[in-house]
């Protein structure tokens, strides 16, 4: 439980039936030692509403410190993602690695839980009852996290329950209010809170990141147009600030090997877009039986995401002889970001996930790239006579 309403109305739910329950929260982050102060990460507060929730639901709690597996499987890893000028995805990673990983790592041994027993989470995500458990999509699609749990292997989905998959969060809110629970109020969690405000993300990875400055690069006339302190200070997609020039420039490409960040001018460039995604690294939650029909020339039909929050996009998917899998797009897409993880579902079959290494206009769809080239190039000179 965190402290949130989620995972205190999947307690409530679960507490209703015959179970022997047992709630444990997790402190995974600790910044005493640097800064004094748990700002951002006000864990003590989490940890006394899931006191407060355990002693109204009458079933025992404990807290479990895994701020160091959190640093050395989810931070540490990340950051040299980030430092190498990737975007990583720590939430995803986060669950297998900890909630799924060292946690479930910890229980057996620490307590008297026999190996059989259910892990539940205040997820929105729905296991099928088959012979084999399927990860399925969650009944509020707004709220659905199969993305974020695209990573579990099949034996953490086999001891999984999602007692709210089936709720929608204004429901789940109402049986918060109903019982009495003290976390019925409770706004959304945002994201990695030791990051604390938002929109400070680049200044929190300054602690962390030596800077490595490089150019800034017009993609169409090649000019350097500023210095940037380190690739992981821009995301493919992003407006790149630069001042003093015609139009916004937008973050197309990262030349890790140069060190070198690329820009087009506008946000619809044809740049920014991809017809298609290679993604390596591949997770299936059923190892043994990658989707069919994804090894045959043809490839199969499924749809994709690389964003939580993004629709999901139909799509054909091949395997290539090295294991990597190439996704296309029915239409393509902008703000593709090596490194992201891009998951795929069967229809609400969440089957796994992969780490995206580039993505693709190849060959451009809907627009002609060398007539849009030219054209921008020439328009953009024009109206930038010193850029
Ligand atoms: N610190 C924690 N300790 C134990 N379990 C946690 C913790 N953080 C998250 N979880 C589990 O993972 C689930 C999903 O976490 P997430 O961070 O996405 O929160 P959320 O969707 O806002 O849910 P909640 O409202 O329960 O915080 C939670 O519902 C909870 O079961």
């Amino acid at each position: 439980m965190s402290g949130g309403v989620d995972s205190s109305v999947a307690a409530k739910l679960l507490a209703e039936q015959d179970y022997n329950l047992s709630a444990i929260f997790m402190r995974n982050w600790d910044t005493r030692d640097e800064s004094g102060t748990d700002k951002g990460c006000e864990w003590e507060k989490d940890w006394q509403d899931v006191q407060q929730v355990c002693r109204t639901l009458d079933i025992p709690c404990r807290m479990i410190d895994l701020s160091r597996e959190y640093w050395n499987r989810v931070f540490e890893p990340s950051l040299r993602l980030w430092e190498s000028g990737v975007t990583p995805n720590p939430d995803v990673w986060c669950n297998k690695e900890i909630k799924f990983g060292a946690l479930l790592d910890r229980l057996p041994h620490s307590e008297s839980i026999p190996e059989e027993a259910w892990f539940a989470t205040g997820h929105y995500a729905r296991k099928s009852t088959g012979p084999r458990a399927k990860l399925l999509r969650a009944v509020d699609r707004h709220k659905d996290q199969t993305y974020y749990l695209s990573s579990l292997s099949e034996a953490s989905l086999d001891r999984a329950l999602f007692p709210i998959g089936g709720f929608t969060k204004p429901e789940v809110r109402e049986i918060a209010r109903k019982h009495n629970l003290v976390t019925a109020e409770r706004p959304e969690s945002m994201g990695l809170c030791f990051v604390g405000e938002k929109g400070k993300f680049r200044d929190f990875l300054d602690q962390y990141i030596p800077p490595k400055p490089g150019p800034i690069v017009d993609l169409l006339t090649d000019k350097t147009l500023g210095e940037h302190h380190g690739l992981w200070t821009y995301t493919i997609g992003e407006n790149a600030r630069i001042s003093g020039m015609p139009m916004k420039m937008f973050v197309s490409r990262k030349d890790i090997a140069n060190n070198r960040v690329y820009v087009v001018p506008g946000t619809d460039h044809i740049d920014l877009w991809a017809t298609s995604i290679r993604a390596t690294g591949w997770s299936w939650i059923w190892a043994d039986s990658p989707p069919i029909g994804i090894s045959q020339p043809a490839g199969t039909r499924l749809r994709a995401k690389f964003r939580h929050k993004m629709g999901d996009i139909p799509c054909t998917v091949r395997r290539r002889a090295d294991g990597d899998v190439i996704i296309t797009f029915d239409d393509p897409r902008k703000a593709v970001s090596p490194g992201q993880v891009v998951a795929l579902w069967d229809a609400d079959w969440c089957l796994g996930c992969g780490t995206i290494v580039e993505g693709k206009n190849d060959p451009p769809q809907s627009l002609d790239y060398t007539q849009d080239y030219q054209k921008a190039n020439i328009a953009y000179t024009q109206e930038s006579p010193n850029p």
